[in-house]
């Protein structure tokens, strides 16, 4: 078998197109949707994240504030910051990019988000409300990660799904997505036993471990959906000397063998990412001003 390729590029780019044409009507009523995105410090990766959203942003019709702090900003003014933000009418996301350097405790940060300009889905409060079933935001790489495993296989109820890693913002979330969608869900870690074994009951698997192509062709089940979150910068002798590539946490050809399909990195959930965000933005705008979300997914 020769896997189908999700092409998350392609399917990020046709919900932006959606998203553009919903703030495009929502602009003949006077709503200009407005995302900030907040970066304390100077990583480089940062900073590429931090400015392919902000144009992206404005590309769909959002308006898009950019805040740059200093990598010796104190906690406290990075939540005074957050509570202007807040306070601030013309913003309808908050987004603080993450990591955060060490003198700032992330947690405080996220909870003094107010949850209705969460559009991370990190916030207590919207967690549990995708834990319970109600609406809220939904933490953008899963939902983009549903939207990409939605678009190869419609009904998911019944189906064995097995996540690997924990982590609140893609683990746990993601877990919880599969399960409202009635999966039998199963989340991996570190310290999970006979981890190819738990793969291979798998008729979705999600890994999202940040290990280069940890994940083995032999762990895949024939026909399983493969959806890769990882992101990992590796040495790439045959490009030259120091020179570096992108792979996911599966060994994609290998893997690409076995399943019926596999999203490629890069190309697969990282742009799925960012247009969720925008996706969750919009949302914001809508329940802050009453108006309905129109459909874009
Ligand atoms: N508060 C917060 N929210 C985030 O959503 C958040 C964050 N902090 N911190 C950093 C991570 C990382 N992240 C990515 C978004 C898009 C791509 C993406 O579009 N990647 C492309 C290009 C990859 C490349 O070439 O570097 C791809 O996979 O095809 C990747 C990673 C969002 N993050």
């Amino acid at each position: 078998m020769s896997a189908t390729i999700i092409d998350g590029k392609a399917y990020a780019a046709g919900l932006r197109g959606r998203i553009a044409g919903a703030v495009a009507d929502l602009g003949r009523q006077g709503i200009r949707p407005g995302l900030a995105v907040v970066l304390v410090g100077e990583d480089p990766a940062s900073q590429i994240y931090v400015r392919s959203k902000a144009r992206l942003t404005v590309e769909v019709g959002m308006a898009s504030f950019e805040h740059v702090l200093p990598a010796t900003a104190s906690e406290a003014e990075l939540l005074a910051l957050v509570a202007r933000l807040n306070a601030d009418p013309t913003v309808d996301g908050i987004l603080v990019q993450l990591p955060l350097p060490k003198q700032i405790d992330a947690q405080k940060v996220i909870e003094a988000i107010d949850p209705a300009k969460d559009v991370d889905g990190f916030h207590p409060v919207n967690a549990g409300r995708l834990m319970t079933g109600v609406p809220g935001f939904v933490s953008c790489t899963p939902l983009g990660c549903l939207l990409l495993i939605q678009s190869v296989r419609r009904d998911l109820a019944g189906l064995d799904a097995v996540v690997i890693g924990r982590s609140n913002i893609v683990g746990k979330p993601m877990a919880q997505l599969l399960l409202a969608q009635s999966c039998t869900v199963t989340v991996a870690h570190s310290r999970t036993r006979d981890l190819p074994e738990v793969c291979r009951r798998a008729d979705i698997l999600v890994a999202a471990v940040g290990r280069p192509e940890m994940v083995r062709g032999g762990w895949i089940k024939p026909g399983a959906v493969v959806i890769d979150v990882g992101i990992n910068r590796v040495p790439d002798p045959a490009a030259g000397e120091g020179r570096t590539r992108i792979v996911g946490d599966v060994a994609y050809g290998e893997a690409a063998a076995v399943a019926s399909a596999i999203t490629p990195v890069p190309g697969g959930v990282g742009p799925m990412t960012i247009a969720c965000l925008l996706r969750n933005t919009l949302e914001a705008a809508c329940r802050r001003r009453g108006v309905p979300m129109p459909t874009v997914d």
